[in-house]
């Protein structure tokens, strides 16, 4: 019998303090069709595993295919921690052992060790205060590959693209010019057609300000930079919506007549993913020449080591990534 391998998904645990290490066994012990490499403290996974009270058998990562993977197995790629951890206590110096996993997860997709990344959630504020400048996997990842890339959030319900990650609110406004504005439109675009089957993507952009500008009378950057853009787009043929007011886009009226939303920042769209679809939201990265998914919450240090972590989001991260996997496969 000439059975396929399965795919050799990387898991990233994140934060060791916090409930990435229990996602990643509550992970292990469903019986997804995946081949899963941990990439992270070995020790660490089989405290979290006791804490979730499970059984994980953990085997090293030998490169070996792999035809079926029982419920509780993990393959691992050690790295090992600078402290143990402290659930619910993040450690700066624990910082480089994250950043070591997040390198050999991109090293690892980009020569094909892997053929995608899911990653579970980490606490930038930690390799912040190791003094190393960083704002998260998005960028991580995009700069480890040369590439731009866009954060988009999808439910099954609806998704949603970030023209600007993560930002203070006040620098906003001067990260959206025309060239990074096209340059995000332009992956969206490829990425629902090429990724997520859609012939021709029907994408809401939403204005900056409170009724999208109000004409210009609360703010011009629909006028001066958003709307030139999508005349500019829309006469190559791409089918833009708006720039649509943000406080009423999402009403199911609107939400009929797009496939994807581009909010401008961070905190103008997922509240509304998040509200109706915690569970289910899943994070990818467009653009990148790999295929990284992950979960939609942060630490959740109030809940690390408890247990007690709902890995829904990280199942349907790992779901979605290997959706991509096989749609991708010849
Ligand atoms: N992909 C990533 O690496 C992400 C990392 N973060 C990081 O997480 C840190 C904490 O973020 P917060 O804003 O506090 O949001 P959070 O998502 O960690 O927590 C918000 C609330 O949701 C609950 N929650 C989160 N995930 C849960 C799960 N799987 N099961 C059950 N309950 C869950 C928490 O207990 C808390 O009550 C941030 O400082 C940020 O650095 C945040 C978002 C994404
Ligand atoms: N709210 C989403 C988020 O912050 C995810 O960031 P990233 O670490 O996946 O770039």
């Amino acid at each position: 019998m000439n059975r396929r391998a399965l795919p050799r998904l990387a898991l990233t645990a994140g934060e060791p303090a916090g409930i990435g290490p229990e996602l990643l066994v509550r992970l292990a012990a469903t019986s997804l069709a995946a081949n899963f490499i941990a990439i992270t403290d070995r020790q660490l996974l089989e405290r979290a595993a006791a804490r979730c009270g499970l059984a994980v058998q953990l085997d090293e990562d030998d490169g070996s295919d792999v035809h079926h993977r029982p419920a509780g197995v993990l393959r691992v790629r050690h790295i090992p921690l600078g402290n143990a951890e402290v659930p619910g206590h993040p450690d700066p110096h624990n910082a480089q052992h994250v950043l070591a996993t997040l390198s050999e997860a991109a090293d690892g997709a980009l020569c094909g060790r892997y053929a995608a990344i899911a990653t579970a959630p980490l606490q930038k504020s930690s390799i912040n205060d190791a003094g190393i400048p960083f704002s998260g996997h998005t960028e991580f990842f995009a700069e480890r590959s040369h590439t731009n890339v866009v954060m988009m959030l999808a439910s099954p319900e609806l998704r949603v693209a970030l023209a600007t990650t993560h930002l203070p609110l006040h620098a906003v406004s001067a990260a959206i010019n025309a060239d990074s504005l096209e340059r995000t439109l332009r992956i969206v675009h490829k990425e629902l057609s090429t990724k997520f089957g859609y012939a021709q993507p029907r994408i809401a952009v939403l204005g900056l300000n409170p009724h999208a500008g109000e004409g210009g009378h609360i703010g011009r950057e629909e006028i001066d930079v958003i709307v030139p853009v999508m005349n500019r787009l829309r006469a190559e043929g791409m089918a833009l919506l708006g720039p649509l007011p943000a406080d009423t886009a999402f009403v199911p009226a609107q939400r009929a007549r797009y496939d994807a939303v581009l909010a401008m920042y961070h905190d103008q769209a997922l509240p509304v993913l998040k509200s109706e679809a915690f569970d289910r939201t899943v994070n990818i990265t467009l653009g990148l020449p790999f295929i990284r998914t992950s979960v939609d919450h942060g630490t959740a240090l109030d809940l690390a080591g408890t247990g007690k972590a709902d890995p829904s989001s990280l199942i349907a991260a790992t779901r979605m990534a290997m959706d991509l996997v096989l749609r991708r496969s010849p």
